[in-house]
């Protein structure tokens, strides 16, 4: 069977002229999910379709500015500047950009050292045409991954998550549940009874609303035996307000 083509993309040479504007380009260790502690770039761009209440990265979004644009080929060779085989594709919402995200996104899976690309992506963008885009492409099926949130309610933004998503996931990717408060951790049970296929399941506290240890006792009294607690380390490592670590 042919595959439908996700974007018309049209050659390297012509996208690799496209701008995005960024908010910051840096290497760090990834600090959340199933790549947490692994030397990771990460790529940040500008803009966010949603407005979470507890959002720890407001400068991505107006009425901040983009820090600087940068063309598809630039990035790729900031990228190409650190040894780290991982990107993780981050906003913002990556995925906003449309045709300059998925050109961006084929950029990065051309690169022969990254293993790697996972996107943070906030459960608010239909995520058919990216699927499309990784099945089309033998280098995409082999490194690129979704982390989806799933926002809940305590953000704010919970009427905005598109359902359907959950079926264009795989066993690879990964769906993240940022738990605010009791009621949250309520939701994502019923979430994941109505919705959830394939994808490891990760649990967040928020930094400021809910100590770890209360979510881990609701976790090991549910059960739920296969979720994975998942601690943002750069906030253990680093001031929790400290930017570009
Ligand atoms: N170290 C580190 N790990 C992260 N994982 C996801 C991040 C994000 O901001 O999306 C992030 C971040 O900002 N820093
Ligand atoms: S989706 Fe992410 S970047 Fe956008 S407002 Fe929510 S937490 Fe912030
Ligand atoms: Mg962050």
């Amino acid at each position: 069977m042919k595959t439908i083509q996700a974007f018309n993309l049209p050659s390297r040479e012509v996208y690799g002229n496209w701008k995005l504007p960024m908010v910051e380009i840096f290497e760090t260790i990834e600090g959340e999910g199933m790549g947490q502690g692994f030397p990771t770039v990460f790529v940040r761009s500008f803009h966010c379709n949603l407005r979470c209440k507890w959002c720890d990265t407001t400068y991505s979004f107006a009425p901040a500015k983009p820090v600087f644009e940068a063309t598809i080929d630039e990035i790729i060779e900031k990228i190409s500047a650190f040894s780290s085989k991982r990107i993780c594709f981050t906003g913002g919402e990556p995925l906003i950009h449309r045709e300059k995200s998925a050109a961006l996104i084929k950029a990065m899976a051309e690169l022969d050292h990254i293993v790697d690309i996972h996107i943070e992506t906030n459960g608010a963008i239909d995520l058919t045409p990216f699927s499309r885009l990784r099945e089309s492409d033998p280098y995409l099926m082999k490194k690129m991954r979704f982390i989806m949130d799933y926002k809940l309610a305590a953000s704010g933004e919970t009427h905005k998550m598109i359902a359907n998503n959950f079926d264009l996931l795989k066993s690879k990717d990964e769906i993240k549940f940022v738990i605010g408060t009791e009621e949250d951790f309520e939701q994502t049970k019923q979430v994941l009874k109505r919705n959830h296929k394939e994808g490891q399941v990760l649990l967040s506290p928020v930094w400021e609303t809910m100590k770890p240890r209360h979510l881990v006792e609701l976790v090991l009294n549910e059960p739920l035996p296969n979720a994975k607690i998942s601690m943002q380390l750069h906030k253990v490592i680093w001031d929790p307000n400290q930017r570009g670590v």
